[in-house]
């Protein structure tokens, strides 16, 4: 059985962009309120005697947007301070990371993973919802400014959605020839996008692979990540090229993690419901941290058998929540 030590820490459920494929603009989504939100006290206990004591040592901030949780530099201080922090690592859209960059580093981030759809503005904004201002410049601002400050492996996440955004994908695979930046190209999934999902589709990895191929050949890399994705490389080229193929392919036998919303719900598999953990109403109500452990621990001997299985039928259920409350 897999070990799984990776806890994705959702720090907030709202976001300042809406990327059609996960909370487009209009969607009616329900707010965590604020005195909902696991606070940095409780996220630290439950790190501490809970998570890490069953065997969590790795880390990655998500949301939402994780830059705008009040307060994220702090968070990231102190998880990077425990000592049985193996790795601790952020997901974002980089709005807000130009500013921040310097504050992550100087508090522990070693490594990020920033969302970049489209290397055109205008396709940018129409797939982030750019509410009349254009968002891009900014967003490639802070990854180069991530760059500089030495963030590394330094990787950029490209959902692909037919007709929106895969005629980029040679352009986005040209990033990583001449840079040490690690492109990943993910499989459109259907969490809270029906619309979108139903008449857009998916691309499958494979297809992309054949057209980086065609281009300038593609190798499997030296370099294989512990997460979802399949890392290849374009032979001579500085970065790798990353397939997350949650359509096309299963890597669910090689899965390592569970997810922790902002509202301090456990859950075991993103693409599955079942087992799902209150931690933060027990914790309130004052559950000893010891009892919380032990479910934690139950619930990680049962996650073999909650993990997804439906794949082969080509799509995912109904989800009660969105891929922005999840955290991807
Ligand atoms: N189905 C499925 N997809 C996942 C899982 N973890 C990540 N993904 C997908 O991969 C995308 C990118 O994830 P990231 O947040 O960059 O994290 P990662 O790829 O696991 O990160 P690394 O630790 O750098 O390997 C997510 O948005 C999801 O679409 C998973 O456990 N199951
Ligand atoms: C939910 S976001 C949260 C972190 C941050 N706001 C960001 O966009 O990087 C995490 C990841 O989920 C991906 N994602 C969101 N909705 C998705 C979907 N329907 N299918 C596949 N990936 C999705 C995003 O592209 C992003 O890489
Ligand atoms: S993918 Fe990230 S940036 Fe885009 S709406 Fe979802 S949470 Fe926000
Ligand atoms: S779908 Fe579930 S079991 Fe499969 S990799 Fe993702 S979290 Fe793990």
């Amino acid at each position: 059985m897999n070990r799984v030590d990776y806890l994705r820490i959702s720090l907030i459920d709202r976001c300042n962009f809406r990327c059609q494929y996960c909370m487009p603009e209009g969607a009616d989504i329900d707010y965590v309120l604020q005195q909902d939100l696991l606070t940095q006290a409780e996220l630290s206990t439950l790190l501490r005697e809970v998570f890490i004591p069953v065997g969590f040592t790795r880390f990655r901030l998500t949301g939402g947007e994780p830059l705008i949780r009040p307060g994220v530099v702090d968070i990231v201080r102190e998880i990077a301070q425990f000592p049985e922090t193996q790795d601790l690592s952020m997901t974002t859209n980089a709005f807000l990371l130009e500013g921040l960059a310097q504050d992550l580093y100087s508090a522990g981030l070693r490594r990020i993973n920033i969302s970049l759809d489209s290397l055109e503005p205008e396709t940018f904004d129409k797939i982030v919802g750019n509410r009349g201002r254009s968002r891009w410049q900014q967003v490639w601002a802070g990854i180069q400014t991530a760059y500089q400050v030495g963030f590394n492996p330094l990787k950029l996440n490209v959902v692909v959605i037919p007709g929106v955004n895969d005629h980029e994908v040679l352009n986005l695979a040209a990033l990583s020839l001449d840079r040490e930046w690690h492109i990943r190209f993910i499989e459109f999934m259907p969490i809270g996008n029906d619309d979108l999902f139903n008449h857009k589709g998916w691309v499958s990895s494979e297809d992309l692979r054949r057209q980086i191929r065609d281009r300038w050949g593609l190798t499997t890399s030296q370099v294989q990540g512990n997460g979802p994705a399949d890392v290849f490389q374009i032979p001579g080229a500085k970065g790798t090229l990353g397939f997350i193929s949650q359509m096309s392919e299963c890597f669910c036998d090689r899965c390592n993690r569970m997810r922790l919303s902002a509202d301090g719900w456990l859950r075991p598999c993103l693409l599955n419901e079942d087992g799902q953990l209150d931690l933060k109403t027990g914790l309130r109500s004052g559950v000893p941290t010891s009892q919380l452990r032990e479910q934690v621990s139950d619930l990680l001997s049962l996650k073999p058998e909650i993990n997804y299985k439906q794949r082969e039928s080509g799509t995912a259920g109904t989800y009660s929540r969105t891929m922005s409350q999840i955290g991807g």
